[in-house]
């Protein structure tokens, strides 16, 4: 099953440059939860902090008792195993074909027999839609299937987490929609905790249960999918919309009087969220989520509470 990682006061700057401040969330385990935010407002670097590759100076980030901002590099190490990461470009060997780079992190660090090796790879392929592609080399397919293939790559070590850096870059609606879908599979047959990076409105409408968005230096808001969909926040409300007219600009973000100028907020139409494909068994993910959300339904905005109890009354029913 995946695990929490609690996130309490993170600042990162890179000279005077600050990118964010106080940053404070749990990623609740092996649940789905997606970070928006326009770009440049630190989103790779948020990953990159939980992961302990880029330090931030302060702040926790704490992933099974490992503090990944100020813990040794030994235990920083230890507890990156725990992570799968799939990249925007897949990031795969282009001389090597599916099979032996999806089997690359197998070979490179444990002691598995060839044998394990084959179940496992071809256990991860299928699982992401890729069976009988493994003499195939990264050149030879899609964009969609070089991330599936990095997914399944992610995957070869049963990560407890997944971090996902922008998986539809490079892609039509269509094959969105289908990593999308192969995404929340993904989860609901290995319960692993999932943070996605996107600027994708699409994805973070139907794949999580939980958004948060970065911009101008702070974490925005963070909790069930409902509450960021039902925001009333000018730049939220512009972001969903993906509309000219807000305090989000060419330059990163606009100053205070074109903020003061924003007109009024307009209303989203929150989708269903995606379900598993039939005959998987229940996503646990969301019984959880759902159980998280509605003890704690009376501390959320009125707009939260009524988009969550139109939709949600009951627990969620696991197939399509
Ligand atoms: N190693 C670094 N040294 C200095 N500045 C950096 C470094 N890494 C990132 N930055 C800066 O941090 C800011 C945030 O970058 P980041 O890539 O995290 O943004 P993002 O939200 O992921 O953007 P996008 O959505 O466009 O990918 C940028 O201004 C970037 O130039």
């Amino acid at each position: 099953m995946g695990i929490d990682i609690h996130v309490a006061g993170l600042t990162k700057s890179f000279g005077p440059q600050v990118i964010w401040q106080d940053v404070s969330l749990t990623l609740p385990a092996g649940e789905i939860s997606v970070m928006l935010g326009p770009s440049g407002t630190g989103k790779t670097v948020f990953l990159k902090s939980l992961l302990g590759l880029i330090k931030p100076e302060q702040g926790r980030v704490l992933v099974e008792g490992t503090d990944m901002v100020a813990g040794s590099d030994r235990k920083v190490f230890r507890a990156r195993r725990k992570f799968g990461l799939m990249f925007q470009d897949g990031a795969l060997f282009g001389s090597m074909n599916l099979f032996d780079n999806i089997a690359f992190p197998l070979r490179q660090h444990t002691r598995a027999t060839e044998a394990e090796i084959r179940r496992k790879v071809l256990e991860r392929m299928a699982m992401v839609g890729l069976d009988g592609e493994e003499a195939k080399l990264p050149g030879q397919i899609s964009g969609g299937m070089r991330k599936r293939a990095g997914l399944a790559r992610a995957l070869v070590l049963d990560p407890q987490i997944i971090l996902c850096d922008e998986p539809d870059s490079g892609l039509d609606p269509v094959r969105t929609a289908l990593l999308s879908q192969v995404l929340l599979d993904v989860n609901t047959v290995t319960d692993c905790t999932m943070l996605i990076v996107t600027h994708n409105i699409e994805i973070a409408a139907t794949l999580p249960d939980n958004i948060g968005m970065l911009y101008r230096r702070d974490l925005v808001a963070f909790g069930p999918r409902e509450l960021l969909l039902t925001s009333d926040q000018p730049a939220v409300a512009q972001f969903l919309h993906g509309s000219t007219l807000g305090p989000i600009g060419m330059a990163e973000e606009k100053d205070d009087a074109e903020l003061a100028r924003t007109p009024g907020t307009r209303t989203f139409d929150i989708p269903d969220q995606l379900r598993p494909s039939p005959g998987l068994p229940d996503r646990q993910g969301a019984h959880r989520h759902h159980a998280r959300v509605m003890a704690e339904l009376h501390r959320l905005p009125a707009s939260a509470r009524n988009a969550i109890t139109a939709k949600l009354t009951d627990p969620p029913s696991q197939t399509s």
